[in-house]
């Protein structure tokens, strides 16, 4: 008898909402880490040198070079118990928080660089019946080296469907008063119980190539946007909120003032305590718990300085699901609707 064509075997109707942070090694081997330094720095979204060049320059002397030292770092905040890194252990405690919050979504975590990758994980929300599928950049300032980069990823996996969900990217949240609030709250609780209070407030960003700023990136605004409203909100006066940018890669000149100049320079002006946010970062990672917690506490404390506390990035704190939460409900309001 003639079988009708089967449609394909998928529910459908679901909501999805799909976070996305930068990558992170899966262990503390150097190959691992080359691996994944690979996949990251051959993105021409991340690094803008012309192709032929760059790629003299990234598997002549990077990839035999850096991986030693980024394991060696990676080691000094390696969660052994978790068997992963910060980065993903945080992003995946986000993911799970956000589900409980929200039962009738399909909530997952991806990777734009190395494991879990977003293709095999928009594959499983696709199984999972998602015809509506939200993704999240984790990062409240937006840059094409980050944004940018991580939509490339879902619509270059996008393209292989011939049924493709409903899209829809999350607005950068660099402004939005749930965030602004959460980062209020964290350095409230801080100064209740600060002795001495902090002479001032450094928010230290990750940092990008002068040029990228030069060519229309809006990630400096963004943050400058993002450290002027906390500013306001704390009722500090503007010149006792410092911004700096953190992790610079190679000789270029990239957004200043640099993190580990200002760190170096503060005591010699007279500010012996500090207190550090890394607001760029939705999790914590190598780049806030090595650079700035390890390293940049023991710059400012050489050149001087008395008291500096580094507060951890949201991450699934209370105030940072509040954020999520918020992000969620906003950018699904049009499609919880219908
Ligand atoms: C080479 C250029 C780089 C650009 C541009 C860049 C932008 C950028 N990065 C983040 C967030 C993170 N970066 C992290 C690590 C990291 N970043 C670069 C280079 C660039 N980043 C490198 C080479 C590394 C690896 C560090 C090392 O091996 O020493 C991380 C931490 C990852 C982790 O596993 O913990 C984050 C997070 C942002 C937000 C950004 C632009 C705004
Ligand atoms: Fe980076
Ligand atoms: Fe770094």
């Amino acid at each position: 008898m003639h079988q009708p064509k089967q449609h394909p075997s998928v529910a459908y109707g679901r909501v999805g909402v799909l976070l996305v942070n930068l990558g992170t090694p899966d262990d503390l081997s150097v190959r691992s880490v080359r691996r994944y330094l690979r996949e990251f720095l051959s993105d021409s979204r991340v690094v803008e040198i012309p192709k032929p060049i760059w790629w003299l320059i990234l598997n002549g002397i990077v990839l035999n070079t850096r991986p030693k030292k980024s394991v060696a770092a990676y080691a000094k905040i390696w969660r052994h118990d978790d068997q992963e890194s910060p980065l993903r252990y945080f992003t995946r405690a986000q993911s799970e928080k956000l589900a409980t919050h929200w039962p009738e979504l399909v909530v997952d975590f991806a990777m734009r660089y190395g494991n879990p990758d977003i293709a095999s994980r928009l594959d499983a929300m696709r199984a999972a019946g998602c015809d509506r599928l939200l993704v999240v950049p984790l990062y409240p300032q937006y840059s094409a080296t980050t944004n940018a980069s991580v939509n490339d990823a879902v619509f270059d996996h996008l393209k292989t469907l011939r049924w493709q969900p409903t899209v829809r990217i999350a607005h950068p949240w660099y402004d939005q008063p749930a965030y602004i609030d959460a980062l209020v709250q964290q350095v409230h609780a801080h100064l209740g119980s600060a002795n001495p209070a902090p002479d001032k407030i450094l928010l230290s960003f990750h940092g990008l190539p002068k040029r990228s700023l030069e060519l229309g990136d809006p990630y400096y605004c963004h943050c400058q946007k993002t450290g002027r409203l906390l500013a306001e909100a704390l009722g500090w006066p503007h010149d006792k909120v410092l911004i700096t940018f953190q992790s610079r890669f190679g000789p270029a000149k990239w957004l200043e003032p640099y993190t580990s100049d200002t760190l170096a320079d503060l005591p010699g002006e007279g500010v012996k305590n500090l207190l550090v946010l890394t607001p760029g970062f939705a999790t914590d990672c190598l780049e806030t718990l090595e650079e700035i917690a390890m390293e940049g506490v023991e710059t400012f404390k050489a050149a001087g300085g008395e008291n500096c506390t580094v507060l951890p990035c949201l991450n699934d704190s209370e105030e940072g699901m509040q954020v999520l939460n918020d992000m969620v409900t906003r950018e699904l309001a049009g499609w919880l609707a219908t």
